[in-house]
């Protein structure tokens, strides 16, 4: 988690100073992590840690407060020599800016690799998707056969590229050898170029007429470029005719694609036209889940129904905003909840506010007390039991706007229990200390991070 961190660290500093100082400085630099909110890394000797101190802790800092961190802090510790001899290019994150290019042949640079993520295990299917995962399943299952070619749109980050990868991975583990190419149209329209300049159409042709499998994102950028139609059609053609397999993305369906030549439109009008819708709410917190699995980040359901109301039409933004959350509870050292979510992603969105209910503090006193919410909530009698209930019914009346009858009738009890629970709660607060502590880790966690909460 903390490498997604360093990553937009590094972004946030790599726009403030000039290429040279970033590649002298930082490029070297060991992420090792955030140990109680404060971001560590590793330097290779006193000297850069002191030239760090000095020069580029308030960028740090000021990057940190950039992803949410209300007290930015950074240290740095010196690397030991035999780590930092073996301390290779390899072992740093990956620097932000354009992605490695995977080795091509010249003169094409724009082959692009497959997203090792984007899998069909790692595919949550919806009512809003269900069709065309269904059809890439079924296109990867027999490739040229199925659907040919397979046509999704739908709207920016919704999972298009995801699903064509997907069949891009299932072919490649069951028919090892095929060969696959994903490319976008963008880049097909560059490697056009760059062969009619250079002279190397044979080898452009080669390269895409040769495929079993050939993924195009994003097609609606064949708008108005007639050339690259003229090149694509003959490519399809053969491809086609060879009963090799074609996918296509686009944001829109092939009828509204403007300027698209009628034949290239009608061989895309083939196969089969599935599109993919935003996410309903249960499938977003659903894709949430999967992404906090596995990031191995144990985030409670209430707090990604949150972030899930709030993003609700882009899954690449969705994904965001979970990372946000999970930056800045690291970065301020607080554990997750509702509070602390809405906190994180009060800059990007509307701020919501955050009620707390009866059963969100039934749920946090019960985990703090490591006790069932039955128990704390049923008729037993002895202490261990008596305090927590004492102290949820407390916190209920202090952070909630239920009334005593009300709190009572949640725990089956009259509202005189409530009230004297109540009372004793605050009588003991100040001369308890244990129970004084409980009783204000549980209110901010509820709260959010601090005080000040309590008066907004
Ligand atoms: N159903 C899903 N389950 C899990 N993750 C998903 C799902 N749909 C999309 N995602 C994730 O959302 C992000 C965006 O998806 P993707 O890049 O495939 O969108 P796209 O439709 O191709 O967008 P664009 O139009 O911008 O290219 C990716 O990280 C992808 O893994």
């Amino acid at each position: 988690m903390s490498q997604e961190i360093w990553a937009d660290v590094l972004g946030y500093v790599r726009k403030n100073i000039s290429e040279v100082e970033y590649h002298t400085w930082f490029a070297p630099v060991k992420n090792l992590g955030v140990q109680e909110g404060s971001l560590v890394l590793g330097v290779r000797n006193s000297f850069a840690q002191e030239w760090f101190r000095k020069h580029y802790l308030e960028l740090l800092e000021d990057a940190l407060r950039s992803l949410g961190a209300q007290n930015p802090a950074v240290s740095f510790q010196v690397l030991p020599a035999v780590q930092e001899a073996m301390f290779m290019p390899q072992d740093a994150p990956p620097p932000p800016g354009p992605p490695p290019r995977s080795p091509s042949p010249a003169p094409f640079e724009n082959r692009k690799s497959l997203n090792p993520k984007y899998t069909f295990e790692n595919f949550v299917v919806g009512p809003n998707n269900n069709l065309a995962h269904a059809a890439a399943l079924a296109v990867a299952e027999s490739p040229g056969k199925a659907y040919n070619p397979l046509f999704i749109y739908g709207d920016v980050g919704l999972g298009k590229t995801h699903l064509m990868h997907a069949v891009g991975h299932y072919m490649m583990e069951r028919f090892p050898g095929k060969r696959i190419e994903y490319v976008s149209t963008e880049s097909f329209t560059n490697d056009l170029i760059n062969a009619i300049r250079d002279d190397k159409m044979t080898l452009f042709r080669n390269r895409y007429r040769s495929v079993d499998l050939l993924l195009v994102d994003d097609i609606q950028f064949l708008a108005g470029k007639e050339r690259t139609q003229e090149e694509f059609f003959h490519t399809f053609n053969a491809l086609y005719e060879n009963h090799k397999q074609i996918i296509l993305s686009s944001d829109r369906p092939p009828r509204d694609i403007q300027t698209l030549e009628g034949r290239l439109r009608s061989r895309f009008e083939w196969g089969l036209i599935t599109d993919i819708q935003s996410p309903e709410f249960e499938t977003r917190v659903a894709i949430l889940k999967m992404n906090a699995e596995h990031n191995r980040i144990d985030i409670p359901q209430d707090v990604l129904e949150l972030i899930a109301r709030q993003v609700t039409s882009n899954i690449r933004e969705l994904e965001g905003a979970l990372m946000r959350v999970v930056a800045f509870s690291s970065l301020n050292n607080v554990p997750f909840s509702r509070a602390v979510a809405a906190k994180a992603l009060s800059n990007v969105f509307t701020p919501q506010e955050v009620k707390v209910e009866m059963i969100d503090v039934l749920r946090q006193v019960a985990a703090h007390f490591n006790m069932p919410q039955d128990v704390v909530r049923g008729a037993g009698r002895v202490r261990e039991v008596v305090v927590p209930r004492q102290v949820a019914m407390y916190l209920i009346r202090e952070l909630t706007s239920h009334s005593l009858p009300e709190i009572g009738q949640f725990f089956g009890r009259d509202h005189s229990t409530v009230m004297h629970a109540v009372s004793k709660v605050t009588e003991q607060m100040g001369k308890d200390t244990e129970l004084t502590a409980s009783v204000s880790s549980l209110r901010r966690r509820m709260q959010g991070l601090d005080e000040e909460e309590n008066e907004a």
